[in-house]
């Protein structure tokens, strides 16, 4: 009988982290996933005397803070530092441990703002980044070399990176100080559709693209990884391989609410990227690919947003 493999899943109470929970119910994992209040992985000697402990198999690191473009305008110390020393401790306490496997999440941030698109893995560090979320990106970029030396020195792939593209899904964050575009286009919809606003301001001309996939279907790939981590790639894009425009998302989550108002743009707000599609050549290549479609996604989604108020 084979020995039951334990996984250490960071951020475990987050979007992503939550997604991958839901996903590994009734497997064969033995999960740990420590709270933010169980282990604070701000603190460099706590992860590793976690590990020492602990010794898990596997760990998916999807830890951080994590906002959208205005958050990380408005706390470009906090995005750089917390995400630094959090990528740090994690990754250096996995190779103190001598631990045999681990899966980092960066992000399409990483890549430099003028970039062609498809963004493919090999563009990382060729440019300048888009300054609206240097800092995150930098602290990203931190982890994705730390883990590529780990794998130099040991002479063996062992900490892979993934570049999930925009996400979205349940267990999102609705605030809007705090939201990726998706979640926030819901609250403003619904509370639209509420107050009878005939209104809604789109943040920008519309015209940016962006790829936004449903947190499940990177919770089905993760596990995929889990039972296949030999063959995923060290480091590859996850992501849809399409992009739509800013007014795109706008105008289907008002079909998922039901609203039928109309929409104004305010020129004042950050838009950010022009566009960050993510080349899809090598998850293809490894024999995956997403399942949700938008409208489906923004459904499931529009209705955890609906149950988490009222709760
Ligand atoms: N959301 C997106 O669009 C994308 C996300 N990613 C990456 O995916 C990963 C997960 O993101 P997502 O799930 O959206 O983010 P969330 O903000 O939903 O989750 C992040 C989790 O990390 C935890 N955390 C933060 N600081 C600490 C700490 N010091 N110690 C312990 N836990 C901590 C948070 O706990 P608490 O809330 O209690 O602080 C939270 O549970 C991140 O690495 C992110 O960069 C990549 C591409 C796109
Ligand atoms: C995943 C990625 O996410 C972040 O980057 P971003 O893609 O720019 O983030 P976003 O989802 O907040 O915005 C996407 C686009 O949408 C437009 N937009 C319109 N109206 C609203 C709106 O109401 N809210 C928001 N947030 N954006 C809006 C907005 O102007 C922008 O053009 C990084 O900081 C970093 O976290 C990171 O790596």
């Amino acid at each position: 009988m084979s020995k039951q493999r334990t996984i250490m899943l960071t951020g475990g109470r987050g979007m992503v982290g939550s997604n991958v929970r839901e996903r590994l119910a009734g497997s064969d994992w033995n999960l740990l996933a420590p709270s933010h209040s169980d282990l604070d992985l701000l603190d460099a000697e706590a992860v590793h005397d976690y590990l020492a402990v602990h010794r898990p198999d596997i760990i998916i690191h999807s830890a951080g803070l994590v906002g959208g473009i205005q958050a990380n305008i408005a706390n470009p110390v906090a995005f750089l530092d917390k995400n630094l020393v959090i990528g740090r401790n994690v990754i250096m306490a996995a190779y103190e441990a001598n631990i045999e496997q681990l899966i980092n999440l960066a992000s399409t941030c990483v890549y430099p703002r003028s970039a062609l698109n498809p963004l493919s893995e090999d563009m990382i560090l060729t440019g300048e980044l888009e300054p609206t979320n240097e800092g995150y990106a930098i602290a990203k970029l931190m982890a994705l070399r730390l883990c590529q030396y780990v794998n130099r020195e040991r002479g063996k792939a062992c900490f892979k990176t993934i570049i999930p593209c925009n996400l979205y899904g349940r267990h999102d964050k609705f605030d809007p100080a705090r939201s990726h575009l998706i979640p926030a286009i819901i609250h403003k919809v619904h509370h639209a559709k509420l107050n009878g606003s005939k209104v809604v301001d789109i943040w920008g001309d519309g015209t940016a693209r962006r790829e936004f996939m449903y947190a499940g279907d990177l919770a089905d790939f993760l596990y995929r990884a889990l039972n296949n981590f030999d063959t995923l790639p060290d480091l590859t894009n996850v992501g849809l391989g399409h992009d739509f425009s800013i007014n795109d998302y706008y105008a289907a989550v008002a079909e998922v609410v039901g609203w039928t108002g109309e929409f104004s743009h305010d020129l004042s707000k950050p838009v950010g990227m022009k566009q960050k599609l993510a080349s899809d050549a090598k998850q293809a290549a490894w024999g995956w690919a997403p399942k949700t479609s938008l409208k489906d996604g923004i459904q499931k989604t529009y209705d955890f947003y609906l149950e988490t108020l009222n709760k």
